[in-house]
């Protein structure tokens, strides 16, 4: 596990807040959480790292932010994370980022082209666990793994989590939200609600009403303790 260790006063000094989210479902929920803080600004910014990415980087030169959170749905790992629960990243990892060998996934680390991990910041994923547990909601932490492909066999779901041990959740657009802050020096954090287990894909079992109304809490929370 990766954490960063920021440095600074406490973070009520938070000003502003950017979040990133996939789609507008996402956004809606998380704004009716947040009720009227206007530090927050929500953007749905698509979905896949890239347009993740490139939102969020947008949005970091149009105005000064002190800290960038990646949220939405998400999958959980069996064992891990169950649907219904939320997971607040520990570490933000881009797990298919790299290149098949035959000996198996070599990582871009491995490859000699930069990191696949980027740290979140330690002292704010602390104070947001805190809050959320205080609510009363079932949360863990653990890597969140972002995927350019949703996971969709069992098999694949098991490579990944042999590949990242630890693995809580999947998603597709944190580590893009992630590089972004990095780029400017800022802060990220990543909270997803699990709609689904990550595996065989069956799409109409995902619960993304009931994930979507945990997201909307989180929101709360995070009004309440940054
Ligand atoms: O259909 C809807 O009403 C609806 C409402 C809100 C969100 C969605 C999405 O499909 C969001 C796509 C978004 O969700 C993340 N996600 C969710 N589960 C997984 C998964 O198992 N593996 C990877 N990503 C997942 C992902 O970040 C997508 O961007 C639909």
């Amino acid at each position: 596990m990766k954490i960063q260790q920021t440095t600074g006063g406490p973070s009520k000094a938070l000003r502003r807040i950017l979040v990133i989210t996939a789609v507008a479902a996402e956004r809606e929920a998380l704004l009716g959480g947040l009720g009227s803080d206007a530090r927050f600004v929500v953007t749905a910014a698509g979905v896949g790292p890239v347009q993740a990415a490139l939102s969020t980087a947008r949005a970091l030169a149009e105005a000064p932010y002190d800290l960038v959170i990646s949220a939405g749905i998400g999958g959980g790992f069996a064992g891990r994370a169950a649907v219904g629960s939320l997971v607040v990243a520990d570490e933000i990892v881009a797990a298919d980022l790299g290149a098949e060998t035959p000996a198996g996934f070599c990582s871009i680390e491995e490859l000699g082209f930069g990191t696949n991990r980027i740290p979140v910041a330690a002292n704010l994923l602390h104070q947001v666990v805190r809050g959320l547990l205080a609510a009363g909601l079932p949360v863990q932490t653990g890597p969140v793994l972002t995927v350019s492909t949703v996971t969709g066999t069992a098999a694949r779901a098991a490579e990944l989590a042999a590949r990242v041990p630890g693995a809580a959740a999947e998603a597709m657009e944190g580590y893009g939200v992630a590089l972004a802050a990095r780029e400017r020096g800022l802060p990220v954090l990543e909270i997803r609600t699990v709609s689904n287990l990550v595996g065989p894909r069956d799409r109409g079992a995902w619960r993304i009403n009931e994930a979507l109304e945990l997201l909307k809490r989180a929101g709360c929370v995070l009004a309440e303790v940054l």
